[in-house]
């Protein structure tokens, strides 16, 4: 419905805003918004649309008249082809501006929540290098450029080692240096591909389901150790041993390698058997002297730096005096758990990954923590009226939901026992906002702090305090 295939041409349009899936903004001569993808707010352009929708046409700058003053020139050579870091041509201080007033913006018109001052958005020292978790993905049909398709030149290698480019599953970008994790993740991703090209080890065909080689994943954890996780189609013991031996020699400082063997048609390893093929099974993260152990499936949050400054706000709002009983809801591997529990009487973590909750448990042991308890299951089952009755009405609760935000039973949970406190821990402002708007009756915002985790990207953080209503 509403939709044409009819491209269409507007000139000199003004960009206006920066919003939603890192997408700029403008409005066409009809009244239409429209959403580019190349173009930062402050720049005068031509525009030809991609896409009409009823409300709406997406579109590309074709030709650009004034360049914004909120420019910067990008420092990858992938950009604008990759779809890792969207905001890489607007300034540091620019993105922060825009993602800070999508937080407010959201609260405020989707949640039409009161708000209290804002406090300034909380940047990230590190604006390039900061993850500490990568997958690249192994391809035989490298994509082509337009202008290696205009050259009709001969490719006999196509090999490709990168990311998927946006919107096609099937088609890999060649990466030669991300810049977003740390060294040495550029040099094993490269030294990885050009070995086994060279060894005529076959990359993936997402088509053909055939090939080898499937994923690289790479860890490099604050406390420097490193691990590399490699994906394979097949049980080939002689090739694969001959790339794992190699990369054992040429990367001695790799403290854990690994591998699984993946027959299925998807490529994600959380239903997979992960064998430790050299050094450990796990590595360490560290944060204020607590130590958690990642394994290849674990989750943790992949910038390290700012998760720390996250859970020093969430612990601020929490304003624990050591005499409180915490709940900890989607507690992943119990790291914000055991972040407060030194300021808590107890914490009570809630996770859907078994996981997960074993790595909770087990780091809150070899951390020497005592005051913690962990339960796995999904959030609108588990966090009941019995579980309440079993574990005690908890003083303040923490919640870090994934992007959908809470299930409205878990919100309903949460006003049935009203705790004087909580704190909504947010990737996503708009279904903070729906979840917010649900309990404004009963609970007041008093406090709003963004975090940046990931700049040159449109993704944003946010921590809110509520407190119960008088
Ligand atoms: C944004 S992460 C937060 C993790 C953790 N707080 C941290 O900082 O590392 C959200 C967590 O919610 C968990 N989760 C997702 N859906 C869930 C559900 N229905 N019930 C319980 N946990 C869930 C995910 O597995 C994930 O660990």
């Amino acid at each position: 419905m509403g939709r044409k295939s009819r491209r269409k041409i507007f000139e000199n349009i003004a960009v206006i805003d920066a919003g939603a899936k890192g997408k700029s903004v403008a409005k066409a001569p009809d009244g239409k918004v429209i959403f580019l993808s190349n173009a930062v707010p402050g720049d005068v352009i031509d525009v030809q649309t991609t896409k009409q929708r009823t409300a709406y046409y997406e579109g590309e700058a074709i030709k650009f008249h004034t360049l914004s003053n909120k420019r910067t020139d990008s420092v990858c050579e992938h950009f604008g082809v990759c779809g890792g870091c969207k905001w890489q041509h607007m300034k540091y201080e620019e993105q922060l501006n825009y993602k800070e007033s999508e937080v407010v913006n959201n609260l405020t018109r989707l949640g039409k929540v009161e708000l209290p001052e804002v406090t300034t958005i909380a940047g990230s020292e590190k604006q390039y290098f900061y993850r500490n978790k990568m997958e690249f993905s192994f391809s035989d049909s490298r994509w082509l450029t337009r202008e290696e398709i205009e050259s009709n030149a001969e490719f006999d290698n196509r090999n490709a080692l990168g990311f998927h480019i946006p919107g096609a599953w099937d088609k890999i970008l060649d990466v030669n240096k991300c810049w977003l994790q740390q060294d040495p993740s550029n040099a094993i991703r490269n030294k990885t591909k050009e070995f086994a090209t060279k060894n005529d080890i076959p990359f993936f065909n997402a088509r053909n389901q055939n090939g080898l080689l499937r994923s690289l994943l790479i860890r490099t954890a604050s406390t420097g150790e490193i691990m590399v996780l490699i994906q394979f189609f097949k049980n080939d013991v002689e090739k694969r041993t001959l790339l794992l031996e190699y990369l054992k020699t040429e990367f001695p400082e790799i403290t854990s390698l690994q591998y699984v063997v993946n027959e299925k048609g998807n490529d994600t390893i959380y239903d997979q058997e992960v064998i430790c093929y050299h050094g450990r099974d796990h590595i360490f993260e560290e944060m204020e002297g607590l130590k958690f152990k990642i394994n290849a499936k674990s989750f943790y949050q992949t910038n390290s730096e700012q998760a720390y400054q996250l859970y020093k706000i969430t612990r601020d709002f929490a304003g624990l005096t050591g005499e409180e009983l915490v709940y900890d809801l989607y507690t992943g591997t119990g790291t914000i758990a055991q972040f407060v529990a030194k300021k808590a009487k107890k914490v009570v973590g809630v996770e859907a990954v078994p996981e997960a909750i074993e790595d909770a448990k087990a780091n809150a042991a070899n951390n020497n923590i005592t005051n913690t308890v962990f339960y796995a299951g999904d959030m609108k089952n588990v966090f009941n009226a019995q579980f309440i009755t079993e574990n005690g009405v908890p003083d303040v609760i923490i919640t870090d939901p994934p992007r959908d935000g809470m299930h409205k039973d878990v919100v309903q949970q949460i006003l049935n026992i009203a705790p004087k406190k909580v704190v909504y821990v947010s990737c996503n402002s708009a279904t903070q906002a729906r979840d917010l708007a649900l309990m404004d009756a009963t609970y007041k915002v008093t406090k709003v702090q963004p975090v940046d985790m990931f700049p040159q990207t449109h993704h944003v953080e946010n921590v809110v305090l509520l407190e119960k209503r008088k």
